[in-house]
């Protein structure tokens, strides 16, 4: 689908859709419980559903209540027989299963779709071979064999944070303690401190001690999860509301309801980057805004935030002067190249743009008369797109702009009533 988007700014407020992160572990958590819960969960998304789907598979009953969430009732102890599990194009979907149906025994074969099988595993399966479970990949398809055990789980922490969250989170169906030891620097770093909060949440704490080479994550416990009351809640997302504050400190008029001001998700930490752009943000317990201050050029470091990319740079091209964005390698690794992707999206509607090394620079500042942007099959690159159409002179193109279904599949119903103009384009 290409659709024609802007220009102009948009003005009113909009409700975040639900965290897709949080969603993914509530729903995790619920199937290693040894109850049933009720995820509340207003929205859902195309990598939601690839979570699900994978835990039905796994012998959990996952029913979707449009508007409301999901009722899951958790998974079997051990899983008999083989399993074929659709994790679509979710890396966190693909990272988390592995090790969660391993630790039923199964004999799983996960396929995806696009990109999804050629994102980097190789930390996590050699992890696994360390305990029981042998991974081999043919045909464009992987599959995991064996049980995991209890024990200390090693790996790097420069790859994805997602192989930590999945071994935590399956460790409740492995009969002893589990723990990870994560060596070097540890990037997304926050991404494993939402799943230590969403784990809490079902009783169960993680520790993280730091050590002089790396960081040891523990599960703090053995045996199922419970809810407390036998809910859980997933609240707004701070990532995807990251494009409406980016539209606000562009000169849009937008508030954004449903974002948690002291949220373990790390992307909240777009209101400090957008201040360090020169954006004023205003906060409230569970909303947020931005406008547009004093734009300013800043150096920005995503190694804990990436997903924060494509909305900021954005904002760093209507910023005077060049901003530098650094710790983008792991960008090359996610939905699309998002180093190469960010970039051309930028230069598309008219911005100066250079990628050196793992740093992109934007040189922003200069009116943007708008242009045709390829989405690239990711999401983030269709809304970066549209944001950018709202400070734009003219309207602009975005190819494949279906993509957003991946986290938001709203998005542009969202957009067009806050104001914006959405035409759709025979290609
Ligand atoms: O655990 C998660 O929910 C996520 C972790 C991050 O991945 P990496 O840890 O691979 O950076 C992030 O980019 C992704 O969108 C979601
Ligand atoms: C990288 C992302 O997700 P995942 O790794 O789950 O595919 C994303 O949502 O930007």
């Amino acid at each position: 689908m290409d659709l024609v988007v802007g220009p102009g700014p948009l003005q009113g407020g909009v409700h975040a859709p639900s965290s897709k992160s949080v969603a993914h572990r509530a729903l995790v958590c619920a199937a290693a419980s040894s109850a049933p819960t009720f995820v509340e969960c207003t929205d859902t998304s195309q990598d939601i559903d690839a979570t699900a789907r994978c835990l039905a598979a796994l012998g959990a009953s996952v029913e979707a209540v449009p508007g409301r969430g999901f009722s899951v009732s958790p998974v079997p102890d051990a899983v008999t027989g083989p399993v074929t599990l659709d994790c679509g194009e979710s890396g966190s979907t693909l990272r988390f299963m592995v090790p969660f149906a391993a630790a039923l025994g199964a004999d799983a074969t996960f396929v995806g779709a696009r990109r999804l099988l050629e994102r980097p595993m190789a930390p996590l399966e050699d992890a696994l071979a360390a305990h029981g479970v042998s991974v081999s990949r043919g045909d464009g398809r992987l599959r995991a064999t064996g049980r995991m055990t209890q024990g200390t789980y090693a790996m790097p922490g420069d790859v994805s944070s997602q192989f930590v969250s999945g071994i935590l989170m399956a460790s409740p169906l492995v009969g002893g303690p589990v723990s990870v030891d994560v060596s070097g620097p540890v990037a997304s770093a926050p991404y494993i401190a939402l799943t230590a909060s969403v784990m809490a949440g079902f009783g169960r704490p993680v520790s993280a001690e730091g050590r002089a080479a790396g960081t040891v994550y523990a599960a703090d416990g053995t045996g199922r999860l419970v809810a407390p009351g036998g809910t859980v809640e997933v609240e707004g997302d701070w990532s995807n509301a990251a494009f409406w504050l980016v539209a606000g400190a562009l000169g849009s008029e937008v508030a954004v309801t449903g974002v948690d001001r002291t949220s373990a998700q790390g992307d909240r930490a777009v209101t400090a980057a957008l201040a360090l752009l020169g954006a004023s943000v205003s906060q409230g317990a569970r909303w947020a805004s931005a406008s547009v201050g004093e734009p300013r050029a800043a150096t920005l470091d995503v190694e804990q935030t990436p997903d924060l990319v494509p909305p900021l740079a954005v904002a760093a091209a209507l910023a005077p002067g060049t901003s530098r964005i650094t710790g983008t390698a792991r960008l090359r690794i996610k939905e699309s190249d998002r180093v190469a992707t960010v970039a051309a999206c930028l230069r598309a509607v008219g911005a100066d743009v250079s990628v050196e090394g793992d740093d992109i620079l934007v040189h922003g500042g200069a009116p943007l008369p708008g242009g045709a942007v390829d989405a690239a099959n990711d999401h983030r690159i269709a809304m970066m797109a549209a944001v950018a159409a709202t400070r734009c002179e003219g309207p602009v193109t975005i190819r494949g702009a279906e993509c957003v279904a991946k986290s938001y599949p709203r998005f542009f119903d969202d957009y067009a009533a806050l104001g914006g103009t959405v035409r759709e384009v025979r290609p």
